[in-house]
């Protein structure tokens, strides 16, 4: 294996695989002593929170993962400290007499951590009363330096060890009756932790859901059971309605709560009350759902549902992945197929292969193409299906939580966060358009759940199945050599041609036409396509009327005062809004810097494209879809149902048009401005146009009436666009390899990004040099190959009042980046008076 291959997003093994049975069984005590060497006990009252704020101590050391071929061994390992058991013993001359060893072994500890500083992991005692109860995965009470309310924190670990030497304190109360995750999830904690130098606490606080945390949509309940060894002497001195509370009680044998007694003797709640005084009824507190949660009834857009006949190819593809499945091997699987290949199909099929083993699925999906019509085709295919979206309430989130844990649903779907969705019996976990950046968090802890995916599946022996049409560079990568294998649909379903694709310049003027943004040729195909009764959907990926709003006489632009970036005008209520921080003032009439009246609004944006197609296009009935006109719950399921009624002639809108949508009828896609995602000073630019081109183009051609792609350019030569043009993937990825070679950017070599934001901008950038002298100093100390680049200011050099700096990592291998920063930033402290804040972003998607 070279090092190139060994860095590769998808090839490295965070942890042991498991036996897929012992998986999903919470054990008491899931992490042997090396797995988890000891863990410091909690800071005793006595001592200052300075003392134990100090983390190198309680990181998770790296070589908690131990390596198998596919993750090259650690290159840094023998520096830890030593620990704290091997000091201990170098205090005896002497072994310990076998009976005090054996006293000091007796102790059961917990290691516990918490989502705010201190972070832990710290030893706790676990006292005899809570022995058989506590689990890794609870929630606990523990006491916590000098505060007097117990904090709350998680317990990872359930270990014996020795008490001796060491101050120990204990575990003070149970939060939970059971663990909320199972020993592999916990697993999955630690090791993103670990991988997104994230604090444990804070990935417990991402993996289950607050409103699970919270138990919304629940109340607790008292249930009451008689108590034991009662008599019938005892019972017959009571009087006659305490008599025939115990004696209904008794002959009933469940527990039952008050109101239920009092309707069934027919008596007052009082009885009850004093029943429980003279402790003859044991109340027992439940917590429960409530029965009457309103589950939002989602509909699908109407789209007929027809038991399909799989194609050879897909039938193939299905044949690969049922023995992955059938291997009990943990193992990523690629497939690459076309738009409109029938991928959606593939999956169900697999899944439905999953199931009738009594396992289970999680389907990822980007949140803007859970559409009614994917929820629709799986949920018309299996009988328990969960589908989790961001607009579901606390106690429907909660709701569908519970009963995904207990078994009760076949298939999850949702977006990244449904990777972590407790299903027992995981036997497939599907990523669908898995170049998508919304896999990719964009606050604490910043996963991609694609990485995730992988590492909860390979724990899990159980395959990941990546699906995309335009497989990002890494996953494509990963197939080829040999972490990941290749599946291909290179056709179309019911052998449909590709879409035709024309290039328009708009470089010259007989093209581009008069004025606006619909050139010569977009606009005779529009009018034809219409008179063919056909759908046309323009892409703009702009939101808004005009992208800046500038003085003509002074060069004056409008911009955010907290983020220095123009501000985007907005017709509607005539707002001047920044789009990085939602900032909105009435669009000044005249320039606020030298009062000229006739400010312009320059750049196009989605509302003035639709302005212009209503004036071009008088006949045609236009919806709008971006994130200003889909805001309201349900409207985009209503756009989408119109538009497949043929209700609606065209569609245009944002990237959210670009995505999975599947209607024969469309016979136009026209792309405004293929150019808006190229120059952005980001390596993956060219990738990403090369997606959103190819995505929405296959937006059409998927009925019998064919279809054709109008994309406007002023770069027609670029090559991402002259491959997307000729539907030519392999030309693509194979050009933009040797670019990524170049600087062995991903997926050749791994990046990180360090962000460092404050009020000042002087102290900002000080403690950004800071940073950058530290990370030298760990490069040198470790002797690795890493480049640094920075500090610098991003693009967005300000954004919510703070100024930002950034430095860039590279190197070869992801480990080699991972443990500099680490070493780096292991006991860094800024000033907590100057408000500055870094924050760590492994192989960042987003580099504004
Ligand atoms: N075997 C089949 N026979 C006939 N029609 C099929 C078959 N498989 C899938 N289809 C239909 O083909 C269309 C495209 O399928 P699907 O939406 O799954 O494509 P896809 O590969 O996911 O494309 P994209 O990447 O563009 O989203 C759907 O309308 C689907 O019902
Ligand atoms: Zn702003």
């Amino acid at each position: 294996m070279t090092m190139l291959d060994s860095q590769l997003m998808l090839d490295s093994q965070p942890f042991v695989p498991e036996d897929r049975k012992n998986a999903s069984v919470v054990s008491s005590a899931p992490f042997s002593q090396s797995t988890f060497p000891q863990t410091p006990s909690a800071p005793p009252a006595e001592s200052s929170p300075a003392e134990f704020l100090n983390p190198t101590s309680v990181t998770v050391p790296s070589d908690s993962f131990p390596s198998d071929e596919l993750f090259p061994p650690e290159p840094f390992k023998s520096q830890e400290e030593p620990s704290a058991d091997a000091a201990q013993t170098e205090l005896f001359e002497t072994n310990p007499p076998p009976w005090e060893l054996a006293v000091e072994d007796d102790v059961l500890l917990a290691s516990i951590v918490f989502s705010k500083s201190p972070h832990g992991p710290y030893d706790y005692r676990i006292p005899d009363s809570l022995r058989e109860d506590l689990k890794p995965g609870m929630r606990v009470g523990v006491p916590l330096g000098h505060r007097k309310k117990s904090t709350l924190g998680w317990c990872v670990a359930v270990k014996e060890g020795s008490a001796a030497h060491r101050k120990l304190r204990d575990v003070a109360e149970l939060l939970d009756d059971t663990p909320l995750c199972d020993a592999a999830l916990v697993r999955l904690v630690m090791w993103m932790g670990h991988y997104y130098q994230v604090p444990a606490g804070q990935v417990f606080d991402t993996l289950i859901p607050s409103s699970v945390r919270a138990g919304a949509g629940t109340r607790q309940t008292t249930y009451f059971t008689p108590a034991k060894d009662l008599t019938d002497e005892q019972i017959s001195k009571l009087p006659a309605k305490q008599q025939a509370v115990v004696r209904l009680l008794i002959s009933s044998g469940k527990p039952t709560t008050a109101a239920e007694l009092a309707v069934a003797v027919g008596c007052t709640e009082d009885p009850i009350r004093r029943l429980r005084k003279k402790e003859i009824l044991i109340p027992e507190v439940r917590r429960e759902m409530h029965s009457n949660i309103r589950i939002l009834a989602q509909h699908n857009d109407g789209e007929r549902k027809q038991k399909l006949e799989l194609t050879e190819q897909q039938q193939a593809a299905l044949e690969r992945i049922n023995t992955a499945v059938d291997s009990g091997r943990g193992r990523t699987l690629l497939l690459h197929g076309v738009t409109g290949s029938g991928k959606t199909e593939v999956y169900i099929k697999a899944i439905e292969h999953v199931v009738s083993q009594a396992g289970s699925a999680i389907v990822m999906v980007p949140e803007i193409s859970l559409t009614p019509q994917t929820r629709g085709r799986f949920e018309s295919r299996f009988d328990s299906v969960a589908v989790l979206h961001s607009q579901m309430s606390p106690s429907e989130r909660h709701y569908h939580w519970q009963r995904i844990r207990r078994g009760e649903v076949q298939v999850v779907i949702g977006p990244r966060s449904a990777v972590f969705a407790p299903l027992p019996n995981l036997g497939l976990i599907v990523l669908d358009e898995e170049h998508d950046t919304s896999f990719k968090q964009d606050s604490q802890p910043r996963y991609h759940a694609r990485k995730v995916a992988h590492a909860r599946a390979m724990a899990l022996g159980i395959p990941l199945l990546l699906g995309s049409a335009t497989p990002s560079m890494e996953a494509w990568h990963a197939s080829q050599c040999g972490h990941a294998e290749l599946i291909s649909m290179p056709n179309r379903v019911a052998n449909r041609p590709m879409p035709d694709v024309q290039l328009v310049d708009l470089r010259i003027r007989d093209e581009r036409g008069g004025s606006g943004a619909i050139s010569r040729p977009l606009h005779a195909a529009v009018l034809e396509t219409i008179r063919d009764k056909g759908q046309a959907i323009l892409l703009l990926n702009r939101r808004g009327f005009a992208t800046t709003i500038q003085c003509p006489s002074c060069g004056h632009v409008v911009a955010c005062p907290d983020c220095d970036m123009p501000l985007t005008h907005h017709r509607d209520g005539g707002k001047a809004m920044c789009h990085y921080c939602d900032y909105t003032i009435g669009t000044p009439p005249w320039c606020p810097a030298c009062r000229f009246d006739g400010i312009r609004y320059g750049g196009l944006g989605t509302q003035k494209l639709e302005m212009e197609a209503k004036a071009k296009f008088p006949n045609a009935r236009i919806a709008r879809m971006d994130s200003d006109t889909m805001k309201r719950p349900g409207s985009h399921q209503r756009v989408l149902s119109e538009f497949r009624n043929g209700d609606i002639d065209m569609l245009l809108g944002t990237q959210m048009i670009a995505k999975g949508l599947d209607f024969p009828n469309v016979l136009l896609v026209g792309v405004i401005n293929a150019d808006s995602a190229l120059h952005f000073p980001d390596f993956r630019a060219a990738e990403r146009t090369f997606q959103l081109v190819t995505q929405v183009a296959g937006r059409t051609g998927r009925g019998d009436r064919g279809g054709r792609v109008i994309v406007q350019t002023f770069t027609p030569e670029h090559p991402a666009i002259q491959a997307a043009s000729r539907h030519d993937y392999h030309k693509f990825v194979e050009e933009e390899m040797v670019n990524r070679r170049k600087f062995n950017y991903p997926p050749l070599g791994s990046v990180a990004r360090i962000i460092i934001r404050g009020p000042l901008e002087d102290k900002t950038e000080a403690v950004a040099d800071g940073i950058l002298a530290r990370l030298e100093s760990a490069r040198d100390l470790l002797g690795s190959e890493v480049r640094i680049l920075g500090p610098a200011p991003p693009p967005i050099g300000r954004l919510r009042g703070k100024y930002r700096f950034h430095l860039l990592l590279q190197a070869t291998e992801a480990a080699v980046v991972g443990e500099t920063i680490r070493r780096a930033l292991a006991d860094f402290k800024t000033d907590p008076k100057d408000e500055i804040e870094f924050l760590v972003d492994i192989d960042p998607v987003n580099l504004l």
